[in-house]
């Protein structure tokens, strides 16, 4: 009997999302298309669908120390990539845990659904400065995210530079500023404060964009358990969710996912 080597193993921290577009739903989904194993540390449940977030329950921090544990203690973990955290005690539960494990860690500071539904209490903004975005190897904030968090609103392509500066304050290795909610070319400014990339992709046409934050993050997490540098896992996961965005599909009455499967083919026995 012969046994197949194990695939790099790579560990989400983030909410469940009921219509399976984002959070939880969307890493694994993410993970699986990218040849990865993806495990998970559930940390709220929300209802939601293609409207919005109809309600959301965080688990117990305990409940949340006790999962990690058990996946990182047994099979251990190549990467972690954290999403929605609720509240203030679960950011600081979290912050402790990936900084005391040896794996690189994607944070995305998860703040408001696309609906603009609140995923993250105000009381928590705190905790992320000082404690989640320090233990960060790349951070991901969207530009409302960079705005709650540092107070720089991003207008134009120019003040991408200046909201990187004001989160690498914060302590991260890496920060990624999506730029996806600006007009014209979807452009993403990555920097560790020393080298800049600009990742620039045209934008697509599609309304059907619920999840691309929580798979680009998913995404660059499997390129550093494959052992990739920052850079060349950012590039890779900007040109994966670039695929998802273009074949983003309809469901429910308002906005659909992105197409996490685009790159394996529709034809399965
Ligand atoms: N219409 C689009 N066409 C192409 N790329 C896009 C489009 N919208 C967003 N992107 C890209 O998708 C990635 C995620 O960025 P975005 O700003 O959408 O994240 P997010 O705000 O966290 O996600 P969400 O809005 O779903 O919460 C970035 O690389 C961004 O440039
Ligand atoms: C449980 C959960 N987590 C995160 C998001 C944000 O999604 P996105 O990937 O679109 O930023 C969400 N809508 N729901």
């Amino acid at each position: 009997m012969s046994t197949s080597a194990a695939p790099p193993r790579v560990l989400t921290v983030a909410g469940s999302d009921s219509g399976g577009g984002a959070g939880v739903q969307a890493d694994l989904k993410t993970m699986l298309a990218l040849g990865v194993h993806g495990m998970s540390v559930l940390t709220a449940v929300t209802a939601q669908n293609s409207l919005g977030v109809q309600g959301a329950w965080e688990l117990p921090v305990e409940a949340v120390r006790a999962q990690y544990r058990s996946v990182v203690d047994d099979i251990g973990v190549q990467a972690v990539k954290t999403g929605m955290l609720a509240s203030a005690e679960l950011v600081e539960a979290v912050a402790e845990l990936i900084s005391g494990t040896d794996a690189p860690a994607v944070v995305d500071p998860v703040g408001v659904s696309k609906h603009g539904d609140p995923l993250l209490a105000a009381s928590a903004l705190d905790s992320v400065r000082t404690q989640l975005l320090p233990a960060a190897t790349v951070a991901t904030p969207n530009l409302d995210e960079v705005a709650q968090l540092t107070g720089v609103r991003v207008q134009s392509e120019d003040d991408l530079r200046r909201a990187a500066a004001a989160v690498l304050e914060f302590g991260p290795r890496w920060v990624l500023i999506k730029g996806g909610h600006l007009a014209g070319d979807a452009v993403d400014l990555l920097t560790d404060g020393t080298e800049e990339h600009v990742l620039r992709a045209p934008r697509h046409d599609n309304r059907h964009t619920h999840g691309t934050g929580c798979t680009l993050a998913s995404a660059i997490a499997c390129g550093l358990a494959r052992g990739r540098s920052v850079p060349e896992a950012v590039v890779a996961a900007k040109q994966y969710v670039t695929g998802a965005i273009a074949a983003g599909f309809a469901l429910g009455a308002g906005i659909g996912p992105v197409d996490h499967g685009w790159a394996l083919g529709r034809d399965v026995p």
